[in-house]
């Protein structure tokens, strides 16, 4: 198995820059998530690091060796795309077996036969091993293309979006599998989406890829709880993170025309101390509580219901934000609600660099 850096790499095709001094550390066994929008540089850095591409400059290391100069095939990585790669004329068996019989392997048909089992019971496809491809499910061609980068037992796996193609609950029931998969393996796997819920729910660690550079790395609890900057802060969460005009001044923060006057406390409050003036204030929507001990008042905008909650659009003047409340209770568009922001969930950002106050201070010291 493997560790994979990438130091201060950048990758420009003709003018357009992909990467920017792009600097990662997998550890060895990692389940690490790539997420970004799209056009942000994640199958780029795939390809850089599969051997599929070269940066224009900056080191690609596998455990330790600059493998710049290596072909894709002496890197030895596996790389499993969005698209099924899968021969739909071969039955399962052989698009299995397919990548262990180049003659550079040299392979008996024995120790092949052992891969594509073992490979194939991990993946529980082995009823399905004498059927042609072409007459498989979604779900079962892309647990075949993962197959095919198992049986090979490569040093790493590289994974380009390989859930987006299928139904939701299929990507969920995937999403569990592919986690323990790698866990049952041991290996270290490179994931790269843009779906901020996969990212969440399957990585040890997420980098966050904004036009080509890295916005922040954290494990998932440490993104969604104290996101680095606005970009980040808007990308990660469903709903995502409520952002406003704020002024901050002696420890208070002002906002939604004034009607929202709270002594922050907490991290919020040690990150605003010392500062006075115009920040971009961030709350979660289940940090916002809607109930008669409100501090202030707001009428509903709009009400979603998800099951387990609710999703509320909230209207102070023409300022709307998002809070959520117990899916039992009875509350309707155009009702009038109270409701606080809680002091010591708030996050303060640079209005001009987007900056979280607790990050700026972390990168000054
Ligand atoms: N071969 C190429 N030639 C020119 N520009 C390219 C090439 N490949 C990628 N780019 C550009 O590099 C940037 C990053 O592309 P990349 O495919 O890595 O993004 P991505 O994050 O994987 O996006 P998506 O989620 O849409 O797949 C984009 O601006 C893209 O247009």
């Amino acid at each position: 198995m493997a560790q994979i850096t990438l130091d201060k790499i950048s990758k420009t095709y003709a003018a357009t820059p992909a990467l920017r001094d792009l600097s990662l550390d997998i550890a060895d066994g990692e389940f690490f998530v790539l997420l970004g929008p799209t056009g942000a540089g994640k199958t780029t850095t795939l390809r850089l690091i599969a051997g599929l591409d070269k940066p224009t400059t900056g080191a690609v290391r596998i455990d330790g060796q600059d493998v710049v100069d290596w072909t894709a095939a002496q890197r030895d990585i596996a790389l499993v795309f969005q698209y099924y790669s899968l021969y739909p004329r071969y039955t399962v068996r052989q698009n299995l077996e397919f990548p262990l019989k180049s003659r550079v392997h040299n392979y008996t048909q024995a120790e092949i036969d052992t891969r594509v089992n073992s490979a194939s019971k991990i993946l529980r496809i082995e009823h399905l091993l004498e059927r042609k491809t072409d007459k498989l499910s979604g779900g079962e061609m892309q647990r075949v293309a993962i197959g095919r980068a198992i049986v090979r037992e490569p040093r790493a796996f590289l994974m380009d979006e390989p859930l987006s193609n299928l139904d939701a609950k299929l990507r969920e029931a995937l999403r569990s599998e592919l986690k323990d998969l790698q866990m049952k393996l041991g290996a270290t796997f490179l994931f790269v989406t843009h779906d901020q819920i996969e990212a969440m729910s399957m990585g040890d660690r997420i980098g966050v890829l904004d036009e080509g550079r890295i916005a922040q790395i954290g494990t998932p609890y440490e993104i969604y709880n104290n996101p680095r900057s606005v970009f980040v802060a808007s990308f990660v969460g469903s709903p995502a993170m409520n952002l406003v005009d704020a002024t901050v001044r002696n420890g208070r923060l002002t906002a939604l025309s004034g009607k929202l006057d709270i002594a922050l406390s907490g991290a919020a409050g040690r990150e605003a101390a010392g500062h006075n003036g115009p920040v971009t204030a961030g709350i979660r929507a289940e940090d916002v509580v809607v109930g008669p001990d409100g501090t202030a008042e707001a009428k509903v905008h709009h009400v979603e219901n998800h099951g387990v909650e609710l999703i509320l659009t909230l209207r102070v003047d023409d300022h709307l934000f998002k809070a959520t409340a117990p899916a039992t209770v009875p509350i309707k568009i155009e009702d009038t609600v109270r409701f606080a922001w809680t002091a010591d969930k708030v996050h303060c950002f640079d209005t001009n660099t987007g900056i979280s106050f607790t990050h700026r201070e972390k990168a000054a010291a």
